[in-house]
């Protein structure tokens, strides 16, 4: 594996029954990047995003995530090949976080809430030493609770902390997503769509602090998004799928001129029309 790369997928194939949402799809994502993976409706994209994060087990190809200073890469095509709900569960302790296009948060749940059932994963460990000493039961409760405010602060949703999650105004429940998927600690953090429905000025704000998670926390962004504007303007690298295939990759001036995302691009809907 390339030490400069986060992640790389390779050759993956994703069939359902006669449908092939992705056919041979290979990319890198470097380490520190905030790379995007584009294409028009039904390219392919969530299907590459439900593989990375275990939702789905890949029909084949490979998915290989860097260990953690200089530790031996973990290849996650391996941790995916076990049944469904366990992937996605092992690839959030390999370090792999995402949002959703359509968001899921526990809506009757507090946002605060929310954040602390994210991190069960820690809080699952701690459950033995809940039984064996309570104090340090109670100081990893204290870290979680920190956990939580921390990334909320860094969100700007500290005021709404006691609020129920479904309350929220739209645009403040796709930051609470981005807040809940960090706070499980990931090196690499997916985001589906996280533009989509928000008016021109939250998308200003949320390029704004994608930019931030990468500079200021060190996280790698791969980023799926129909907002060639937020897109372009935040991306050093960009992957164009098209019919579930790789057409394109480069930074954003190469795939502007790409004839063949051009030509992807024009043969879309109207409203993707003049995206490339
Ligand atoms: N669970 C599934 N079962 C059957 N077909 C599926 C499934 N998931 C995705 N597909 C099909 O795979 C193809 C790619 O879908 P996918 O959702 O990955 O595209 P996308 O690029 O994310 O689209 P959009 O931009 O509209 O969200 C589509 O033809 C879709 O209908």
């Amino acid at each position: 594996m390339d030490p400069r790369n986060l992640l790389e997928v390779r050759n993956l194939t994703m069939r359902f029954g006669g449908i092939v949402a992705n056919n041979d799809v290979s990319f890198d994502v470097a380490q520190g990047s905030i790379t995007a993976l584009i294409g028009p409706n039904g390219a392919g994209k969530t299907t590459v995003f439900n593989c990375l994060t275990g939702f789905y087990r890949a029909s084949e190809g490979t998915i290989h995530l860097a260990g953690d200073q200089g530790c031996a890469p973990l290849e996650v095509g391996g941790l995916l090949s076990k049944p469904l709900i366990g992937g996605s569960y092992l690839v959030a302790r390999a370090g792999i976080a995402r949002t959703f296009q359509n968001i899921r948060l526990f809506r009757e749940m507090s946002v605060v809430e929310n954040l602390l059932v994210a991190q069960h994963n820690h809080l699952d460990r701690n459950l033995l030493s809940g039984a064996l000493g309570l104090r340090r039961y109670r100081q990893a409760e204290r870290d979680g609770i920190e956990r939580a405010f921390h990334w909320l602060r860094v969100m700007d949703l500290e005021e709404d902390a006691n609020r129920l999650a479904g309350e929220l105004p739209y645009g403040r429940q796709r930051r609470l997503e981005i807040a809940r998927a960090m706070c499980t600690g990931p090196r690499l953090v997916c985001l589906d769509e996280p533009a989509a429905g928000l008016n021109p000025r939250e998308k200003a704000d949320l390029a704004e602090r994608i930019q931030h998670l990468r500079n200021e926390h060190r996280v790698t962004v791969l980023l799926i998004e129909h907002d060639m504007s937020l897109v372009m303007g935040i991306s050093e690298h960009i992957v164009v799928l098209d019919h579930g295939e790789v057409i394109a990759a480069g930074d954003p001036q190469e795939v502007k001129n790409s004839p063949a995302v051009i030509t992807a691009y024009l043969g879309a809907d109207d409203d993707e029309e003049g995206a490339a």
